[in-house]
């Protein structure tokens, strides 16, 4: 079958990104909603209209996913929209309707209802994006990540059904499992489509895929298509998953380390994480500023902590505070040493907060970028003190978890992306295209 390859991905309908998801759209719009592909008749008025605005496109041609990521730090909704301007032409993402909460669904861990309720506030805009007339037609679908996993079962669970009730209360398609928690498997392989599908990289049988760093609050992922035999070889079989998508099988190396977040490494850092704290207990380290003590709340539990007020600060005792938290706990593919990644979350938000790249651009950093730029936090918080209390100990954590987790070499490069042509390098829309395909589609 030879398909016109290319995809819109972008608000911006002079943007195009090369794919072969318009392959996949095609079929699973034409056995979603069969009964748009069939009724694109030439209409006499179309040519009067700009596309976008034609009524008969904009009552046949454009379909909708809503995917809510609930985070640990956050919950954020992705509502995405397809086109499928004429029955020869196939499906285009369109565009993306993006808002966030804080905090997260773990915070409200003993307030389910109320966690739920934050769900619904955000569903809400939906029901203004999405015309009435395609809600039955929409799914609507919530998976949660590592700040739910760390909760006790049964917490978790009365947060997943209290969401679950607000989803069957609304007027959108709720399908079967439409509230989970995702396995961490699947957080990396779908953010590496997202990321390898907006820049074009799965188009044609030649691919070259480029690799994938998320730096959650709780967890992290690393993600990548290996190219030697040796990696499949020497991995662990549990971070090497198949995966089939866009008529294809990719055999991936993918793990999310839970545990190992930005904020869960805080913890760790400090000597909090996993353990029960007790009333008024104050936990210290050498990567905070000196006189500082503050509290913190996370996942539902408040931690008090502080500087070292009479011992050392600075870069290098908080390198060996931080380098017990990663040393030997992450395998090191070789492959990737030399290779470059993308890399957004939390690796964004602090290379951002520090000017290593623009706010919106983001921009290319080695690894040493990172640890240049904590010594220069480190050794000088009183100049930062503005900022975050935690800044020297994030990217001191960021440089020990690339170097001495993964093992990446110092000069090996990162693309620091937030956004590819308007969409969010989220798992989030990987995960729409795999909703999309198990709602009837098989290959
Ligand atoms: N660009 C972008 N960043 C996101 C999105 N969702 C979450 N993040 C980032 O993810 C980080 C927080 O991780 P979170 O998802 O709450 O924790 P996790 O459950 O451990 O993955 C922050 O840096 C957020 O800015 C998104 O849709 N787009
Ligand atoms: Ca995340």
């Amino acid at each position: 079958m030879t398909v016109d390859p290319r995809l819109t991905a972008s608000s911006d309908p002079g943007r195009m990104t090369s794919s072969r998801l318009p392959i996949l759209l095609a079929l699973v719009f034409s056995s979603l909603f069969p009964v748009f592909s069939h009724s694109n008749r030439e209409m006499w008025f179309q040519d009067l209209f700009p596309p976008n605005t034609c009524p008969i496109n904009a009552k046949t041609n454009t379909f909708y996913g809503i995917m809510f990521d609930a985070g640990s730090t956050g919950t954020r909704i992705h509502i995405y929209t397809f086109v499928q301007k004429s029955p020869e032409i196939l499906p285009e993402l369109e565009g993306e309707i993006f808002e966030s909460v804080k905090p997260g669904l773990s915070a409200y861990a003993d307030q389910p209802e109320k966690g739920a309720e934050s769900v619904k506030r955000l569903l809400d805009m939906a029901i203004d994006a999405v015309p009435p007339h395609l809600w039955k037609k929409t799914p609507v679908v919530l998976k949660a990540t590592a700040g739910l996993r760390l909760l006790s079962e049964e917490k978790a669970q009365a947060l997943l059904s209290e969401v679950k009730e607000v989803f069957e209360e609304s007027p959108f398609l709720v399908p079967e499992d439409s509230v989970s928690i995702m396995d961490g498997s699947y957080e990396g392989i779908l953010a590496w489509i997202t990321v390898n599908f907006l820049t074009g990289q799965l188009a044609g049988h030649n691919q070259h895929t480029t690799g994938t760093l998320d730096l959650g609050g709780a967890s992290t992922q690393i993600t990548f298509l290996p190219r030697f035999e040796e990696t499949l070889k020497e991995s662990p079989r549990d971070f090497l998953t198949s995966f089939e998508m866009f008529n294809s099988t990719y055999k991936l190396y993918t793990h999310s380390y839970l545990g190992f977040g930005l904020k869960a490494a805080r913890l760790a850092t400090l000597g909090a994480l996993n353990t029960e704290v007790a009333d008024g207990q104050m936990f210290r380290s050498s990567c905070l500023p000196k006189q500082l003590e503050a509290e913190w709340h996370f996942g539902g539990v408040k931690y008090r902590y502080g500087g070292n007020k009479e011992g050392e600060t600075g870069f290098k005792p908080c390198y060996l505070e931080v380098l017990k938290v990663v040393k030997g706990k992450l395998h090191q593919p070789d492959e990737i040493r030399g290779s470059s990644f993308y890399a957004f979350s939390y690796y964004y938000d602090r290379a951002a907060d520090t000017n290593l790249i623009d706010y919106e651009q983001g921009g290319v950093l080695e690894v040493r970028d990172f640890e240049r730029k904590a010594k220069e936090v480190c050794d000088n918080m009183e100049r930062f003190s503005s900022a975050s209390p935690f800044l020297c100990m994030d990217l001191t954590y960021i440089t020990a978890l690339l170097k001495e987790g993964f093992g990446f070499r110092d000069n090996t490069l990162l693309q620091l992306t937030k956004k590819v042509n308007n969409i969010e390098t989220s798992w989030t829309l990987g995960a729409t295209f795999h909703l999309l395909q198990s709602l009837g589609i098989t290959y």
